[in-house]
């Protein structure tokens, strides 16, 4: 199995190609207004282009509304959607028509019928993240060892001392971080990011052997 790892938070050409040259598979672009790591889709479009069709870009979206979402990820190209918000499955079901989704629940939703029912749905697949997203605040992931759903995604506070344990704890598809590799809101560290991506690599190996 391959732990994918996702860089979130892109804001310039410059920090998708430095992090597709550290080894992410997945960029994330955020256009969520309330957001310090906001981004144009023409930025987000010509850094997709910089990195080639290889590396995931993932449109990041925070509960607006759907003509916004497929308006948004068309003009910037993205090869995938990052749900949040309390939004309901045949919202996510719609946005699921047009782009594979990755729908970030908190661990509050785990036993939530709603919240469940779109990860049922095809091209949907889970992500388990902290309440405040973009917050750098990690969840409890031995109390989640239960709950965590098959095939998700990870989430909340992972930086490149704490990813090696969680990926041993939850054994996640992939996993995602934004305020621990950076300099400044929006702006990357590219040592966090190297070692994020190396920390997670090692991680699987231990983790997995072959
Ligand atoms: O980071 C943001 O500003 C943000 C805003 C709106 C929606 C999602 C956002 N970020 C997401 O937060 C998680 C993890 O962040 P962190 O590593 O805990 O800082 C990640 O999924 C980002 O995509």
């Amino acid at each position: 199995m391959t732990v994918r790892v996702k860089v979130c938070g892109t804001t310039s050409v410059h920090d998708a190609v430095l992090s597709a040259e550290a080894g992410a598979d997945a960029l994330g672009f955020i256009f969520a207004p309330i957001s310090k790591r906001l981004v144009s889709a023409a930025v987000a479009r010509e850094a997709g282009l910089a990195v080639g069709p290889a590396v995931a870009r993932v449109g990041v979206f925070l509960n607006q509304g759907l003509g916004e979402v497929l308006r948004l990820s068309e003009a910037a190209r993205v090869s995938a959607v990052q749900l949040h918000g309390p939004v309901s499955s045949l919202y996510v079901r719609e946005v699921a028509r047009y782009h594979p989704v990755l729908r970030v629940l908190r661990p509050g939703d785990l036993g939530r019928e709603e919240a469940l029912e779109a990860l049922a749905l095809p091209g949907v697949t889970p992500m388990l993240d902290a309440p405040e997203p973009g917050g750098g605040l990690p969840l409890d992931w031995d109390s989640l060892r239960e709950a965590f759903p098959p095939r998700a995604w990870l989430a909340g506070g992972l930086g490149p001392l704490n990813v090696a344990e969680a990926i041993r704890v939850l054994r996640p598809a992939g996993v995602d971080a934004v305020s621990r590799l950076e300099c400044q809101p929006g702006v990357k560290d590219v040592e966090q990011v190297r070692a994020f991506v190396q920390a997670a690599q090692g991680a699987e190996k231990q983790s997995y052997p072959q």
